[in-house]
């Protein structure tokens, strides 16, 4: 029997062929191949028979503009909803959202669509556009740009639950624009097609961010946007925090840079046109521990006594979008 993933990965494959994305055929069918056969997390196949037994339903309508919602309560029974409700809790922690679905509310650790907010004003309408989001967790912000009628959006992240996250939102809403492959940048052979490629919180995820954002250039056309969204601090263009062994109880950061700082790296790495449009500190609204996350959140990672300090003492979390084209 074909395993769900290869459906997906091949409606993936379908889908760009005929498009700027086609040359990616070239290594990508060879490369999930070999991901199936040696990198599924151990738990995939079994929330893969979890995700067959989400109920199939006809929403009265979809919205995807102001937010995610899909269906009302009444286009479902009772019994219905409770049995969805309890395989989505399986998918936990839900960390990006929030989700509407049949009148349950995933009430996600984020408010992604906060982000989405200080984002979608500054960027090149995605109408039409090709897009890539560069670790795109759920796929909260994927959803967001196909409300924008992007022509296509493709999604990679290397985190396997958000992938089965995000099949269990997409098997409400057929639509084949849309795809999420479990890779990591760097596994992706420069494409130089993408007109929009975003990346949200992932920069001081990454060792090497000169090489990350080399990585970002290589999937973008001439011309196309960098949507890049991070962790930034105060400070001249000499300004760059490395922090210790964790920041804000997070063990994998490496690099927060001034704004005036990533400025010139981008500009280093052959961007131009760089706009910073937005500057803001995480509030305790923004990132909070829910009923759909296991565990603490942004508010038990800054110091109790002063919140503009991370518990270790480093600056709380700020964050900076900036936009710019490349060259
Ligand atoms: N090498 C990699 N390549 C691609 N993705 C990666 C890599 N390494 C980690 N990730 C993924 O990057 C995402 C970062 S979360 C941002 C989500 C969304 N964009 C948001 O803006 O809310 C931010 C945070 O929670 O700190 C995670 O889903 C990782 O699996």
């Amino acid at each position: 029997m074909t395993k769900p993933e290869s459906a997906w990965f091949n409606d993936c494959y379908k889908s760009i062929l005929d498009t700027p994305l086609a040359h990616w055929l070239q290594t990508l069918p060879a490369q999930m191949n070999e991901w199936q056969k040696s990198q599924k997390h151990g738990e995939f196949d079994k929330w893969c028979r979890l995700l067959a037994k989400i109920p199939t339903t006809t929403p009265s309508s979809t919205t995807l503009v102001d937010e995610v919602r899909i269906g009302s309560a009444d286009d479902i029974d009772q019994y219905t909803q409770k049995k969805i409700l309890g395989l989505l809790q399986q998918f936990m922690p839900w960390r990006k959202g929030p989700f509407h679905m049949h009148g349950i509310h995933v009430n996600t650790e984020w408010r992604s669509d906060w982000k989405w907010d200080r984002v979608a004003p500054h960027i090149s309408p995605l109408k039409d556009r090709t897009v890539l989001d560069v670790g795109c967790g759920s796929g909260y912000h994927m959803w967001r740009m196909l409300g924008c009628d992007a022509s296509r959006v493709v999604g990679i992240d290397p985190t396997q639950l958000f992938l089965i996250q995000f099949q269990a939102i997409k098997h409400f809403i057929a639509d084949n624009r849309i795809h999420f492959l479990p890779l990591g940048i760097e596994e992706m052979q420069p494409l130089n097609a993408f007109d929009t490629v975003f990346s949200m919180g992932v920069l001081y995820h990454r060792k090497d961010p000169i090489q990350f954002l080399t990585q970002l250039k290589h999937q973008l056309r001439k011309g196309g946007e960098l949507v890049l969204e991070t962790l930034v601090v105060d400070g001249d263009a000499q300004t760059v925090l490395m922090a210790g062994e964790r920041y804000a109880q997070m063990r994998n950061v490496w690099f927060l840079p001034s704004t005036d700082a990533l400025t010139v790296w981008l500009a280093r790495l052959g961007f131009e046109n760089i706009r910073v449009v937005d500057k803001n500190f995480t509030t305790l609204d923004e990132q909070r521990a829910t009923e759909w996350i296991e565990g603490q959140s942004l508010k038990d990672f800054l110091d109790p006594e002063d919140i503009t300090r991370t518990i270790e003492g480093y600056p709380a979390p700020q964050r900076a979008v900036i936009v710019a084209n490349r060259k």
